[in-house]
């Protein structure tokens, strides 16, 4: 069934930039809604550099891209933005009213005024592993992220990989399969250290196997698999599974993003530099996936780009309300959310 949401704003990508849209658009009284293709807030900072310090956001010496994505969690709690993670949009219709639906491919659809894209490098999508005929197991018995635990309950599951993605899931999973299979390459893994002394202990117990090799072969029929072939040190083996998670790694495309009808330029948006509005209006692109004369790709520019375009989206969804401008510390609605007024 549809579930129909209406709100001020959807914003499109809970990286970095979006997620301080959030507080800007909050300090406006402006309700947001955020899609994110992935499981988790952060995008590039949580996604491919969650441990690396970032040394150029202002007052922070330094932060890692874990720590920032908590910070910002924290300073947009008060205004409780919802998210709406492991779903992309696939489409975008403008109204005769000026408004947009946005249809999701989980089945949902977004009524809102103003549409923010902060999707930075486009959507980040799973690496498929080289093994033939997959295509044909995939979304119905092959899937490359855990969209719904209740899938795999009960299930015989091979997961591949030895990042955090391949691990977390293995200990999540791994009480509610009938079995579970890990396999990776070698017995070295990129995931936190903790997980793997966890997944060990897991194996210890001979609760989950696990095999140092690759995937060579799949077989089943009509999309379900029932085995998986494997090249291990051990020789050629077929383990039994009817769910396959190969977690390889993403990589970044611009995906439906490049189909909106926006003027592009060179796989980024092309906005004006007092809104950043793109050429539909009420549609804004903030951060990474935007392209205008001196860009440059930094967080602290998407940031300011974010408060600009807060006070555009304001007019659009309340254009009689005079907005008098005030900072932080004479809001006193800000005030009151923090529990400080
Ligand atoms: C290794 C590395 C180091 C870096 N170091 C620094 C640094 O020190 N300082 C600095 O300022 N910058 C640094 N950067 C750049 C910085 O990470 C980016 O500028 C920043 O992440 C951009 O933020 P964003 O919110 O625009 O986009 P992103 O962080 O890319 O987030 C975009 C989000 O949108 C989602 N998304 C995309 N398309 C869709 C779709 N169609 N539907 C739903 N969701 C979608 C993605 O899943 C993602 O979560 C670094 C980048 C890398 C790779």
């Amino acid at each position: 069934m549809t579930t129909e949401i209406t709100t001020d704003v959807v914003v499109i990508g809970a990286g970095p930039c979006g997620l301080f849209a959030a507080f800007e658009l909050g300090l406006l009284d402006l309700k947001c809604h955020f899609i994110d293709i992935l499981d988790r807030p952060g995008g590039q900072c949580a996604e491919l550099y969650p441990e690396k310090p970032i040394y150029d956001i202002p007052g922070f010496p330094v932060v890692t891209g874990q720590q920032l994505t908590d910070n910002l969690m924290a300073q947009i709690a008060p205004f409780a933005p919802e998210f709406h993670f492991n779903r992309m949009i696939n489409t975008i219709e403008k109204q005769a009213d000026g408004s947009f639906k946005l249809a999701t491919d989980a089945d949902e659809v977004f009524h809102t005024k103003v549409v923010v894209i902060a999707a930075g490098g486009g959507s980040f999508q799973p690496k498929r592993p080289p093994v033939d005929g997959i295509e044909a197991f995939e979304n119905k018995s092959v899937f490359y992220s855990v969209r719904k635990m209740d899938d795999f309950r009960g299930q015989d599951v091979v997961i591949v990989g030895g990042g955090d993605s391949a691990l977390d899931w293995t200990l999540n999973l791994q009480p509610i399969v009938r079995s579970l299979t890990l396999v990776h390459r070698r017995a070295v893994f990129k995931a936190a250290p903790a997980s793997v002394n966890k997944m060990q202990e897991l194996v210890g117990e001979g609760k989950i196997n696990f095999l140092t090799g690759q995937i060579a072969k799949l077989d089943g029929e009509n999309g379900q698999i029932n085995h998986v072939h494997l090249t291990t040190d051990a020789g050629d083996l077929s383990v039994p599974a009817t769910r396959l998670l190969p977690f390889f790694g993403l990589t970044m495309k611009l995906g439906p993003v490049a189909d909106w009808g926006l003027e592009l330029n060179d796989n980024t948006i092309v906005v004006d530099t007092e809104k950043f509005e793109t050429s539909v209006p009420g549609i804004f692109a903030i951060g990474d996936i935007n392209s205008y004369p001196g860009k440059l790709k930094l967080i602290l520019s998407g940031f300011h780009e974010a408060a600009l375009m807060a006070q555009a989206a304001k007019k659009i969804v309340s254009p009689d309300e005079r907005v008098v401008f005030q900072y932080t510390t004479s809001s006193t609605k800000l005030q009151k959310k923090l529990g400080v007024a």
